[in-house]
């Protein structure tokens, strides 16, 4: 296995440093890291004025296989991922079959770890199908090889409240989690975007607050009930925000979500009717954003997640009440977190490792990721360029999807190189296939 020196770089931003990976390990750090003797023959990354961040971990990644590989694969998903800085990536349950039982889960398990991009940590669904009537085989999927911990109906709502209070009970035997996709069905019937001036302006079928924030306040109060944890999605509203703030200062166990369009973008987009802009939940007000940027920022919302949605052409270049909700998100996530929240002086590296390493790891229970950069720690590292600036072109993207609702925008920061177990995934911010990474010939 190479072993690599990062010189000068920048742990969560802080003093520059020499880094050596060796072994799957962070093996020194400081001056011992060029005299150690396995720096001799290390490759060296010049590092300078680069931070260095424990590998992000997305705890919401919509990866399509099985069922819909026309959109994503687990290889080109987890290979955009790499290259969006991930190490590990918790994939959604809504394919086809469902991840609703421990054969499938641990299909989707094995084929994440045979490509070797990120550690993928298949999501179990909630309930048969997603059908939100009977609960799927949880035990068996947590005590698979893929060890689930996370289980949600994404997608769909678990809008039953004793389904959801089952659920709630019973991942509670294995350390598990629940992570509501909050939408009740009844306020959204035939909804095509945020419900206001917009929509009413547009004549499109609104998306009321009211339909994410009723779920929310009924599910934090299931979660205090049955004293179980709950894992909120892709908030996206100022009221969610507020009754999640006021969950935690009761003590209730709960965790939330960010995605980067909702730290980002507003529903003055929809006004072009671009379905690169049709997204669940969809794209808020600007009071919104600033709500959502604010509650990530005094750790309301403890994480940023992706919900990287591929769709393909043909579901996506269509006229808008057709075309498919989501978008792209894992190559631009870094870059988004970067301009909303770094660049305007409310968050700092080491805050940005907390909220897309650290605390999603801690949510999914994934034990050797989002850990401290220390000698002996597993190298499971990301090293991002702040000062670069790139114009995103989907096209040029490793997912097989184009729906990025960045096409076209100038982001700055870029992830350099990627580190899985002291592998490198990415250098000098290409993909490193696996083959010449081992030094294997074909
Ligand atoms: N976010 C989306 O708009 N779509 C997601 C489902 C989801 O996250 O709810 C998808 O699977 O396409
Ligand atoms: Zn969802
Ligand atoms: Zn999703």
């Amino acid at each position: 296995m190479t072993t690599y020196l990062l010189r000068g770089v920048a742990p969560l931003g802080g003093e520059p440093t020499d880094v050596l990976l060796a072994d799957g390990t962070v093996a020194a750090l400081g001056a011992a890291a060029s005299t150690d003797p396995r720096a001799a023959d290390a490759h060296v990354v010049e590092g300078a004025g680069h931070v260095l961040l424990p590998g992000l971990v997305d705890l919401h990644t919509h990866l399509r296989e099985p069922g819909r590989e026309d959109a994503e694969t687990i290889v080109s998903g987890t290979r955009a991922a790499a290259l969006g800085g991930f190490t590990a990536v918790h994939a959604m349950a809504n394919t086809t079959p469902t991840q609703d039982t421990a054969g499938v889960v641990e299909q989707v398990w094995r084929i994440g770890r045979d490509a070797g991009w990120v550690d993928v940590h298949p999501v179990g669904a909630v309930t048969v199908g997603l059908e939100g009537e009977r609960l799927a085989e949880l035990a068996a999927m947590a005590r698979s090889a893929a060890r689930v911990r996370v289980f949600s109906d994404d997608g769909k709502c678990v809008h039953d409240p004793v389904v959801m209070r089952r659920a709630l009970e019973y991942v509670k035997a294995f350390d598990g989690v629940v992570a509501q996709h909050a939408q009740e069905p009844r306020l959204t019937d035939g909804a095509q975007m945020h419900e206001g001036v917009v929509s009413a302006e547009l004549g499109l079928t609104g998306w009321p607050a009211v339909a994410e924030e009723a779920i929310v306040a009924r599910d934090v109060l299931l979660a205090e009930h049955v004293g179980s944890r709950l894992h909120v999605c892709h908030l996206s509203t100022a009221g969610s925000v507020e009754i999640v703030r006021w969950a935690k200062a009761r003590g209730i166990d709960v965790t939330a979500e960010a995605t980067p369009h909702h730290l980002m973008l507003t529903d003055e987009l929809v006004r072009g009717y671009d379905p690169r802009y049709k997204v669940n939940p969809p794209l808020r007000t600007a009071a919104d954003v600033e709500a959502v940027r604010a509650g990530l920022e005094d750790g309301t919302i403890d994480i940023v997640a992706t919900d990287h949605a591929p769709h393909t052409r043909e579901d996506k270049d269509c006229e808008w009440a057709a075309a498919a909700f989501g978008m792209t998100g894992l190559e631009t996530v870094l870059s988004v977190v970067q301009a909303a929240m770094v660049d305007t002086g409310r968050m700092t590296w080491a805050d940005v490792a907390r909220v897309l390493s650290t605390t999603p790891a801690r949510i999914g229970r994934v034990e050797d990721q989002g850990r401290p950069i220390a000698v002996g720690e597993p190298a499971n590292l990301t090293l991002v360029d702040p000062a670069a600036r790139r114009v995103v072109v989907p096209e040029e993207q490793a997912t097989a999807s184009v729906n990025s609702p960045f096409g076209g925008v100038e982001l700055p920061g870029a992830v350099v190189a990627t580190f899985l177990r002291g592998r490198a995934t990415v250098l000098d911010g290409r993909p490193v296939e696996r083959a010449a990474a081992e030094g294997v010939h074909a």
